[in-house]
């Protein structure tokens, strides 16, 4: 593709050099590029790409695009100053593809928790009416048969404007996908064009990088001014509510769903059970009994933001019905993993406050004998990061019967302290523990401490297949541990 072409409707502070030349690539990551790549330096957490120009440079980069002034080595390189290197790699990926997202049916889900729920429901949804429907989130982008891992829940840029051409080239026309408040944040999305929006709920998380509550929740409501066609709010989360108010008078439809407060798609006799739950949807176009296969109050939630989406796309009360019932499990999320003994495990993705609480009640409802809940935190950042482990601390002393405190990602932070923050809280609330810092071990001791009908909630890692210890990520692969460890399991209780 041309330069010219590639940056059109790109806004630039200055241009040195020339932009009638063909390129062959774009790369954001030095170690990338090839000859003739444009290379975007991004200004990182970690690094600054503006370092890595001249390696660019040498190996093959004819175009670099940045937001500071800096030395080049190199002749007929082609210089465009920006004001945000990362907002200028999603316009030139986009045009790179040939603006994809304008041909997809895009529904962007973002919020707290629920995000990975909600598109394997919507998806269901879809399929039922026999639109093949693709999917971008945590557990990795689904086009037709292939699932490829992502790095993030919502991929970089350049990767995404990829993904959305690759699912073109499937004729696949529907898109649902996760959008993080980082990737809100860090401009991942900024040449997208969604059709549908969605706001789960707001509470706590990635505090490090957002600093307050406010801001985080400005980051999130970003994705609705995005939206052409619908904007899909959760009328029952106190930030759903603020949201509401704030996009009430966007030229994009509104469509609330709630249980409590009034919404235009709300549930009504709602009966839980052990295996899942079900109620009345009520639409504004009629009312149909709907089944969800995964227990808890955050499924009916869940569900009714599915059911909104398909209303927002004109689907029929029937298929809604089929294509929520079809969904038997989502990997992870309150996976009951099949052990033939007297007590469950039970794995859950909870890594926030609000969710573990929400797994906890859930189990709560149901569980004959005593609740073990096996957990760690991934929380960075000196006042944010204690914060939340002291927080899950108290949501395990206040439900568990027995916790026991073991590793999550410890990624670069030391995992001893990270239990201590979170033990130090337990122990505040009266709440019994262990501390095991292997969580393999933590999983047997949980495993052999456990007696006729109890519920074991291992929470935190639900679908991941690693455990990030330093800079590697190691496998760990939670379900198999636990069938292996279960199968060793010589106890009759
Ligand atoms: C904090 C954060 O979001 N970081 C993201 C960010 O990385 P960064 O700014 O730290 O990058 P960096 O390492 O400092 O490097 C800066 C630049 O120098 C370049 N570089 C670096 C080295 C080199 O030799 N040459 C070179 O060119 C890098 O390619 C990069 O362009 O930009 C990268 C490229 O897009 C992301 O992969 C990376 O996500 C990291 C892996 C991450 O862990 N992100 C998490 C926090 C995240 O985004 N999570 C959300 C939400 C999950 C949820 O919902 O719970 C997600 O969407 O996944
Ligand atoms: N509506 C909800 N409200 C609160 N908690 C929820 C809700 N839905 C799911 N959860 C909890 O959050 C966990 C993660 O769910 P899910 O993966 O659907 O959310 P997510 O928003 O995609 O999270 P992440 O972005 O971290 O991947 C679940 O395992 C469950 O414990």
């Amino acid at each position: 593709m041309q330069l010219s072409t590639l940056i059109k409707g790109l806004d630039f502070i200055e241009i040195k050099g020339d932009i009638n030349k063909e390129i062959s690539s774009i790369a954001y990551d030095s170690r990338k590029v090839i000859e003739n790549s444009v290379f975007v330096a991004i200004s990182g957490y970690r690094e600054d790409g503006h370092a890595y120009i001249n390696e660019a440079i040498k190996k093959g980069a004819s175009a670099i695009i940045l937001e500071k002034d800096i030395a080049i080595e190199g002749n007929n390189i082609t210089i465009l100053k920006v004001q945000n290197s990362r907002k200028a790699l999603a316009k030139i990926s986009s045009n790179y593809y040939h603006n994809p997202s304008d041909s997809l049916n895009i529904v962007g889900i973002t919020g707290t928790n629920g995000k990975t729920s909600i598109t394997y429901l919507v998806k269901s949804i879809f399929e039922q009416t026999n639109r093949p429907t693709s999917l971008i989130g945590t557990i990795g982008s689904v086009i037709g048969d292939q699932i490829t891992e992502n790095k993030n829940t919502t991929p970089e840029s350049l990767e995404l404007q990829r993904t959305f051409s690759e699912i073109l080239k499937y004729n696949i026309e529907t898109c649902i996908m996760e959008v993080s408040s980082h990737a809100l944040s860090l401009h991942r999305v900024a040449a997208c064009s969604f059709n549908t929006g969605v706001f789960t709920n707001l509470t706590p998380d990635h505090l490090e990088l957002h600093k307050s509550m406010d801001e985080y929740f400005n980051a999130k409501a970003e994705l609705f001014k995005m939206t052409k066609d619908y904007n899909v709010v959760n009328a029952d989360d106190e930030y759903g509510i603020k949201l509401i108010k704030r996009i009430k008078n966007y030229e994009t439809k509104l469509i609330t769903y709630g249980i409590e407060n009034k919404a235009d798609i709300y549930a009504t006799d709602i009966r839980y059970s052990v295996e899942g739950v079900k109620y009345v949807a009520n639409t504004p176009k009629g009312s149909i009994d709907i089944h969800v296969n995964i227990p808890g109050t955050i499924y009916v939630y869940n569900s009714l933001a599915a059911i909104a989406c398909a209303y927002c796309n004109n689907i029929d009360l029937i298929d809604i019905q089929k294509g929520i019932n079809a969904v038997k499990y989502i990997k992870g999320r309150f996976e009951i993993v099949p052990t033939g003994k007297d007590y469950t495990v039970i794995i859950d993705f909870a890594h926030t406050e609000d969710a573990l609480e929400k797994a906890l009640t859930t189990i709560k409802q149901f569980a004959k004998g005593r609740i073990i809940l096996v957990f760690g935190v991934y929380a960075p950042g000196a006042e944010s990061g204690k914060g939340k482990r002291r927080g899950m601390g108290k949501v395990a002393a206040k439900y568990a019967d027995l916790s026991i405190v073991t590793s999550d990602n410890p990624k670069r932070d030391n995992p001893e302290l990270i239990i201590a923050d979170i033990t130090e809280s337990i122990e505040e609330e009266n709440g019994d523990y262990v501390a095991i810092i292997d969580r393999k071990k933590a999983i047997r001791y949980a495993i052999e401490n456990s007696r006729k009908d109890d519920v074991i909630l291992i929470a935190g890692k639900g679908h991941e297949t690693t455990q990030i210890i330093g800079d590697e990520a190691i496998p760990f692969n939670e379900k198999e541990i636990v069938i292996e460890l279960v199968s060793n399991d010589q106890k009759t209780s």
